[in-house]
């Protein structure tokens, strides 16, 4: 039976668990063992479930009822940028549009604007250990990010650091050079990132610039230069190397060649999982390489980008993503975030930042509000009923729309992460298609990995301004009501509508409370929302309930109404006919 809940965040495995560098247990002698226990197994061809980070509840003592959570943490050790385009202020930023924690270590102050670098003025090596033991010593650090690093000094004592405070994983993105082409680093910090760092590192992200000074400089102008150099690059012991061509020579897409020394058979069971999310930038060439065909963004505004691509790999493996998934995840925001960007205008020289936080960017008077329209024919699906008849999820979900449905949603009870996810990859092709949203009941997680337009919550699931916190403002957040208490709360904590019920008793969701017709009056007088009306409603009786004259009452939720019955469609055409009726009664 699917945990309905949230799981806990990783699992540790027995210290002595082996020292081999299998390739997904982050596991070696200065690292605290963390198997992520939902990354692909190779014995199964299944891929992994997506596990979102959300809140993990750990009851506190003497508070029953409540309990304390924590965030996913990320740690950056690098330079502020006066600017704030990059540097930890744009690595506070991407961890942010993650939902993940960000600490940070300033390892240098520049001044810099969006003309260049003008000063830098690096921190004494022992401040940076003083800060790098405050935060470790004293919060869980889960990633630890490294922007700038001026010196060997401070490579050394961030090496030693990581080994006495063990994290889940390091992300080193090699600052050497600024994208306006000024000297960010000395040369002895070279040869401690090559010695010291790298072979602590899970991923290392240069350009093309930062890869050739790691190898001595040689000259790198082609795809083939870039494989070379993430091979070389990867023989100084770190586990990933991601060789971003943003500034290949003659070349208009932004391609980075991923590699891991993976074997083939592995990452062709990624491109499983890839494919899952329809993500047609992946793509695989001979061998174990990897590359990542983005379109180029014509725009001025790319400072940042590098510092923000690696600090989202970090917020990603902090959530528990595996390092493919991190990888594709911070491709996927970086390309949005420049898209969204593109005629942002910050200063007046040719390098201006982006907005991170445009997914935030909705302004409350331009959230988009919920067309309670949509609730009018609101298609609940069912497991039980659609093997009874026969069919598959989609086909089920395809036939409601077919019949009129405005608004479909998943209610997988007995399905496991693997094949919910995969069911609502399939329906929300269907209903991306047809314009009509699509809700998951319950699961938040899957909701979020799948990018599914919202959740139905009942009163035992999430509170909604959790979910809202976590889905952000543009996505619809349901909740089941059966009071004027419950109507007036999910109000204040950002819910779009209420399901009430049930109106009449049913046998679709066991044990529950009946509040009939008063019931729901009671609850669309009370409630600032709009209402949809939920409860053993079919073609015989949907009319008695519209006729209540409602105003907030705009529709009705149906599950055996819908789905238990021989021809979908045709009772979709029935039961939407029935409800235009009852609404141009009452217009
Ligand atoms: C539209 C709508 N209304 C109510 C429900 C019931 O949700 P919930 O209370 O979470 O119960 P389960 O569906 O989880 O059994 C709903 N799913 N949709
Ligand atoms: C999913 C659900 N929620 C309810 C509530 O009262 O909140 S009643 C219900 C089941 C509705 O199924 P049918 O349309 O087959 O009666
Ligand atoms: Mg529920």
């Amino acid at each position: 039976m699917a945990l309905a809940g949230f799981r806990p965040l990783l699992g540790f495995h027995s210290a002595a668990s082996s020292s081999s560098r299998t390739p997904f247990a982050l596991s070696s002698p200065n690292k605290c063992n963390w198997t992520l226990p939902f990354l692909p197994n190779s014995d199964t061809d299944r891929p992994p479930p997506f596990l979102v980070m959300a809140e993990v509840r750990t009851a506190a003592a003497g508070t029953p009822g409540r309990g304390y959570w924590r965030l996913p943490h990320v740690l950056t050790v690098a330079g502020s940028d006066s600017g704030a385009g990059a540097g930890i202020q744009a690595d506070i930023k991407a961890c942010g549009a993650a939902g993940v924690y960000c600490s940070s270590v300033i390892t240098a102050v520049t001044a810099q604007n969006t003309i260049g670098v003008q000063r830098v003025c690096s921190i004494d090596e022992n401040m940076v250990a003083e800060q790098l033991r405050s935060v470790l010593s004293d919060m869980q650090v889960d990633v630890v990010k490294t922007g700038m690093l001026p010196s060997a000094g401070v490579i050394k004592v961030l090496c030693q650091n990581i080994k006495e405070f063990p994290v889940r994983a390091v992300v080193v993105d090699p600052v050497m050079v600024s994208t306006s082409g000024d000297l960010l680093s000395g040369p002895t910090m070279l040869t401690g990132l090559q010695q010291e760092l790298l072979p602590l590192a899970d991923i290392v992200t240069p350009n093309l610039k930062e890869a050739s000074a790691l190898l001595g400089g040689i000259s790198l102008n082609t795809i083939d230069d870039m494989r070379f150099a993430a091979k070389s690059i990867h023989e100084y012991g770190v586990r990933n190397v991601l060789v971003k061509g943003g500034d290949l020579p003659n070349s208009l897409d932004a391609i980075d060649i991923f590699y891991d020394g993976m074997t083939i058979e592995l990452a062709n069971q990624y491109m499983v999982l890839m494919s899952m999310k329809k993500l047609h930038t992946v793509l695989f060439e001979e061998k174990t390489f990897m590359s990542y065909m983005d379109h180029a963004r014509m725009t001025r505004n790319t400072h940042g980008t590098g510092c923000t691509l690696a600090s989202y790999i970090a917020a990603e493996l902090a959530k528990g993503f595996s390092m493919l998934q991190a990888v594709q995840e911070a491709k996927t925001f970086v390309d949005s975030a420049l898209l969204h960007s593109q005629d942002l205008m910050i200063g007046k020289g040719p390098q201006g930042p982006f907005h991170h936080l445009f997914r935030q960017q909705i302004i409350p008077s331009q959230k988009p509000r919920f067309d309670a329209k949509l609730l009018l024919l609101y298609a609940v699906t069912d497991s039980g009923m659609n093997r009874k008849w026969g069919r598959s999820i989609s086909e089920a979900v395809e036939a409601s729309i077919e019949g009129g449905a405005t608004i479909v949603q998943l209610r997988e009870k007995e399905a496991e992460a693997g094949e919910f996810v995969e069911a609502t990859m399939e329906c929300l092709d269907i209903c991306r298609t047809s314009g009509v949203p699509l809700l998951i009941n319950d699961r938040i997680d899957i909701a979020l990995a799948c990018d599914a337009d919202g959740v139905h919550l009942g009163q035992t699931d999430m509170p909604a301004g959790l979910a809202r916190k976590i889905l952000g403002p543009s996505k619809i957040i349901g909740v089941s009501c059966k009071t004027a208490e419950q109507a007036q709360k999910v109000y204040a904590d950002g819910a779009d509508y209420i399901g009430c019920g049930g109106v009449f008793p049913t046998t679709t969701k066991q044990d529950n409370l009946t509040v009939g017709l008063e019931g729901l009056r009671t609850v669309c007088l009370a409630s600032q929302l709009p209402v949809v009306a939920i409860g053993g409603i079919n073609s015989g009786n949907v009319q008695s309930v519209m006729q209540l004259g409602l105003a907030n009452l705009k529709g009705v939720a149906f599950v055996s109404g819908l789905f238990d019955k021989e021809c979908v469609a045709t009772e979709g055409r029935r039961l939407r006919s029935l409800l235009r009726d009852s609404l141009q009664a009452h217009e």
